[in-house]
């Protein structure tokens, strides 16, 4: 890792909805955070531990940024915890935004987020009286639901049928009787026809709970099943409209589900225009530094 290693590393633990994530500022982006550094920095066991990493930048101190400075004042660098790049993390996007609150680099309100798949605009809710922190909201984009029909998602010997939804990075949808059939998860589900994910799926398993209101379970690309996906649950209420034979962009009017996942609920509209907008919790759970000599072992 390139990194000023010398007075150790400042970092924080976040989560949205559990979904979480190891923050790392580097407002004027001085460090290189390779794959192998990520994961180690991700492993539950032999590091902080995290679903993903948020790298904090500024915009315009990032070349994959710095197009956007003009847009967005700072960055999310995701990574999933094996150490890949992904375009786009929901939870991610509001930790990080509930993070530049907390730590006086945005006001409470309206603010834009630069992320691989564009700018997200995010808005921040103060803390409630009694000190509970406030939810934010994230105007995700539109949904794409490019095809093809004929997707199937496999588990051992079971096959659904699938939808598939690309919220800046790529889901497929299925839905199932009980969230038991999706097994483990020990291991990333199969999906087909070949070439249709070539790089790779986030698989989501859905139930119904109620009228517009489903609960899930997802196997992340790169983090394994986690108790929390943001992109994910976007995607899974577009589906879920879809299969109810419901589209804003024809009704003419937003449609709300609320999709429960295993570390909290979510709430998921989506307008006539498309866009689709999250709701839920953002929370800061610790700060520290990383240990000068741990950090020198790292792998380059
Ligand atoms: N947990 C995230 C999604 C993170 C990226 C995903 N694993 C991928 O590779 O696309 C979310 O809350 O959206």
């Amino acid at each position: 890792m390139s990194a000023p290693t010398g007075t150790g590393l400042p970092f924080l633990k976040g989560h949205g909805t559990q979904n979480d994530f190891v923050i790392v500022p580097d407002p004027d982006g001085r460090l290189d955070l390779g794959p192998a550094t990520v994961a180690r920095l991700c492993d539950r066991r032999a590091g902080i531990g995290g679903d993903g990493l948020l790298r904090v930048v500024r915009s315009a101190a990032d070349p994959a940024a710095a197009h956007l400075a003009g847009e967005a004042e700072w960055f999310m660098d995701y990574r999933n915890s094996d150490g890949s790049i992904a375009e786009m993390c929901g939870n991610g996007v509001r930790v990080f935004a509930h993070y530049l609150v907390q730590a006086g680099l945005a006001k409470p309100g309206a603010l834009a987020v630069a992320t691989r798949a564009g700018v997200r605009q995010v808005r921040v809710a103060g803390p409630a009286a009694d000190g509970t922190p406030g939810e934010v909201t994230v105007d995700m984009g539109r949904a794409l639901l490019p095809g093809p029909d004929g997707i199937e998602v496999a588990v051992d010997d079971r096959v659904w049928p699938a939808r598939n939804v690309n919220m800046g990075n790529p889901h497929a949808v299925a839905f199932v009787d009980s969230l038991d059939d999706a097994g483990n998860l020990y291991t990333a589900p199969r999906t087909a026809p070949e070439g249709v994910y070539p790089d790779g799926v986030n698989v989501e398993f859905v139930v119904d709970r109620g009228p517009r209101h489903v609960a899930m379970r997802v196997h992340e690309r790169g983090s394994g099943e986690t108790r929390s996906c943001g992109t994910g649950a976007c995607a899974v209420a577009v589906a879920a409209a879809r299969r109810d034979g419901i589209d804003p962009a024809v009704t003419g009017e937003a449609v709300s589900y609320t999709v429960d996942l295993p570390g909290g609920r979510l709430v998921i509209e989506e307008f006539p225009d498309g866009r689709v907008e999250m709701t839920g919790p953002a929370e800061i759970v610790a700060s520290g530094t990383l240990d000068p000599a741990w950090l020198a072992g790292l792998p380059a």
